[in-house]
Formats: structure tokens, C-alpha cells, sequence
């Protein structure tokens, strides 16, 4: 099976390097820069599980169809992605996209069709350094595919066992939508609380209101999530909010972490989409509109939008 994986940086760097190490055929469609610095050094992952630094097989172009595409970019560059990875899709291409969020889906199916786009998402902190390495921040390192149609059933599985020879965590889930949901109304909490707050969540949680305001957005997510049918199991709920309130926690999400380098974010694809879906379900959601319009002003000074 030739998988392509669009993006060398954390999750495609990661999840695409232990493949490559593994002998699967797998090659990184990148942009040029990184392309020449993938050629002449080889990728680096830097892991607490064990080191890697390995040659890999680059394309600053795709030109013909690849059996699987493993999708890594952020989501501000999706439109830019889909471009890139398009004469790889063929008739039965396999997509696998790998952000953080659900909209990714609509965009994809719009574009090259449902049935060519599983569900996919990963649980890990990676991140890749000032010399181009990937930082493994701690062991996790679990990815979860499943097929979205009857029809993807058995093709999910044969990606499945191709990926496992990766050696991560991976697991072919029968509730992908489920599992995307739970990560969405995490997600959208975390970063929601952590960039509105400028700080972590022990700082939050040494605050009079943070615990009651933290909840209460968790409650917006999740009743948006109900109304769209995936309320979060108690299983996920449980863990979801000892995180989400843990005392002393350093914890942040990516997206504040990008704010405070002054970079682009996520925002209008994590905070922004779970709003539209709250009011498009006629779920009450004042704190998702206070931190998307915090969101949106950080965004209008950086790019210099803002009136000074
Ligand atoms: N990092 C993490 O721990 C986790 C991340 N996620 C999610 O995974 C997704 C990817 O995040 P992450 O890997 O951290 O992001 P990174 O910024 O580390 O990597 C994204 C990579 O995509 C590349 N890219 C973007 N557009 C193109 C294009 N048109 N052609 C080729 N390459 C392109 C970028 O290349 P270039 O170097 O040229 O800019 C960049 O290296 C996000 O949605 C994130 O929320 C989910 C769980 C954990
Ligand atoms: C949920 C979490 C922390 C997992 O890595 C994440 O994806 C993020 O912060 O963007």
C-alpha cells in the first residue's frame, strides 16, 4: 500500500517517521523549504518511546494516485492541503485526515466525496523544533481511524493493518463520530478557557469563577454536541473535566501556545465551528461567543486589522 502523508510537522512528521521506519511505503508531500531540509538531513523525531532519524522520500508535488492519504496540516491551511494532495486521490484513494475538529470532514466530502474520507484523530503532544525535529512531549501515542459509511468498513481495516506496523497505539474504532465529537467538545473547552484566560488551567482554577465558567463551557460544547446527536459518553465526560479542572495544572491547549507566539490559530475551526453549531441547534452558547470574539480580536492585531 503507497500512503502519501500531507505535512512533515508534528502529527504527520510523528505518525508518517514511525511508518517510515517501519518499512511501510510512505512519502511526505511538503513545501520546499521543508522538503530540502527532509533531503539533505533525513527526519528527526526526538521520543521519550526511542530516537529516530531516518531518510525519507519527499514530493513538493503530487502526480499520481496514492492507495492512502494521512492528512497533517492545520486547519488554516486546509484549502491550500486539499490543492496539494488532489491528483493523489484517485477512485479509491482512502483519505485520512488528522485535525483536530470535525468540519475538516464537510470540506473534504465536498471536495473529493464522502466515500473517500474515513474519520481519523490522534491523541498525542508533538511538536517540531527551531532545527526542524519532532518533539515527542510524553508516550502517548494513539491514533484512531474508523470507517463514516458502511461502505468504508472493509477498506478501514485494511488501512489498519497496514498503519500498525507503525508500532504507535492505533485503533480501528466502530464509533469514529463519537470519538471526534468527544475530542471536539474537549478541545473547544481546553483552548476556549486557555486563551481567554491567557493562562493554564491550575491559574484558572486558583481563580473565584474558573471552575464555574470552565464547566458551563463545557456545558455549551456538550449540549451542542447532544443536539448533534454525540453527547459525550460518561466515560469521556469523567476525565474530560478532572482535566479540565485539575488544580495546579500547567496544562494549555496548542492554540494558546500558538497565540503566545503571536501565530495564526485554529480558532474559527475549533471555537468558531462549535458556535455556528450551537446556534444553528438553538443551544445557548455566551461564553463560545465571548471567547471566539477574544479569538477574533487577537487575530485582527496580529494581521493588523485593528484600528490603534
Ligand atoms: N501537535 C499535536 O500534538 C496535535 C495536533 N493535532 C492536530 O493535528 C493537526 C496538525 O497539527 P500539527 O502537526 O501540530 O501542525 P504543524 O504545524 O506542526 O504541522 C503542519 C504541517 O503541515 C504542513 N503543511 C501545511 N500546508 C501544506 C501544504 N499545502 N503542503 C504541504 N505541507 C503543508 C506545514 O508545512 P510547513 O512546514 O511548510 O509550514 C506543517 O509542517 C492540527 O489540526 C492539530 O490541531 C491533534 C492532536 C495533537
Ligand atoms: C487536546 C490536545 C491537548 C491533545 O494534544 C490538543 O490537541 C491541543 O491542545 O490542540
Amino acid at each position: 500500500m503507497r500512503i502519501l502523508v500531507l505535512g512533515a510537522g508534528g502529527i504527520g512528521g510523528y505518525f508518517g517517521g514511525r511508518l517510515a521506519a517501519s518499512e511501510v511505503d510512505v512519502h511526505f508531500l511538503v513545501r520546499p523549504p521543508r522538503a530540502e531540509l527532509l533531503d539533505r538531513e533525513g527526519l528527526s523525531i526526538i521520543s521519550p518511546i526511542g530516537d529516530l532519524r531516518i531518510p525519507v522520500r519527499t514530493l513538493t508535488a503530487a502526480t499520481s494516485p496514492f492507495d492512502a492519504v494521512l492528512l497533517a496540516c492545520k486547519a488554516y491551511d486546509l484549502d491550500a492541503a486539499m490543492d496539494a494532495i488532489a491528483p493523489a486521490v484517485g477512485p479509491s484513494t482512502l483519505i485520512l485526515p488528522l485535525l483536530n475538529g470535525i468540519r475538516q470532514l464537510d470540506l473534504l466530502d465536498t471536495r473529493f466525496g464522502r466515500e473517500h474520507v474515513l474519520g481519523g484523530l490522534c491523541h498525542i503532544g508533538v511538536t517540531i523544533n527551531e532545527a526542524g525535529a519532532i518533539h515527542h512531549l510524553n508516550k502517548l501515542q494513539r491514533l484512531t481511524l474508523g470507517p463514516r459509511t458502511e461502505g468504508q468498513v472493509e477498506a478501514a481495516e485494511g488501512l489498519h493493518k497496514v498503519l500498525k506496523r507503525g508500532g504507535f497505539d492505533l485503533v480501528l474504532s466502530g464509533s469514529i463520530m463519537q470519538e471526534l465529537w468527544e475530542k471536539f467538545t474537549f478541545l473547544t473547552t481546553y483552548a476556549g478557557m486557555t486563551t481567554l484566560m491567557r493562562a493554564p488551567i491550575g491559574a484558572i482554577m486558583a481563580t473565584q469563577e474558573g471552575e464555574a465558567i470552565t464547566l458551563e463551557m463545557l456545558e455549551e460544547c456538550s449540549a451542542t454536541a447532544a443536539a448533534n446527536g454525540h453527547a459525550p459518553r460518561s466515560e469521556a465526560l469523567a476525565p474530560m473535566i478532572s482535566s479540565l479542572t485539575e488544580r495546579g495544572s500547567p496544562g494549555t491547549a496548542s492554540m494558546f501556545r500558538d497565540m503566545t507566539r503571536n501565530g495564526p490559530t485554529e480558532h474559527e475551526h475549533i471555537i468558531g465551528d462549535m458556535f455556528l453549531r450551537a446556534r444553528a441547534a438553538n443551544v445557548a452558547a455566551p461564553l463560545l461567543r465571548v471567547s471566539l470574539a477574544n479569538m477574533q480580536s487577537y487575530t485582527a492585531m496580529r494581521t493588523g486589522l485593528a484600528s490603534h
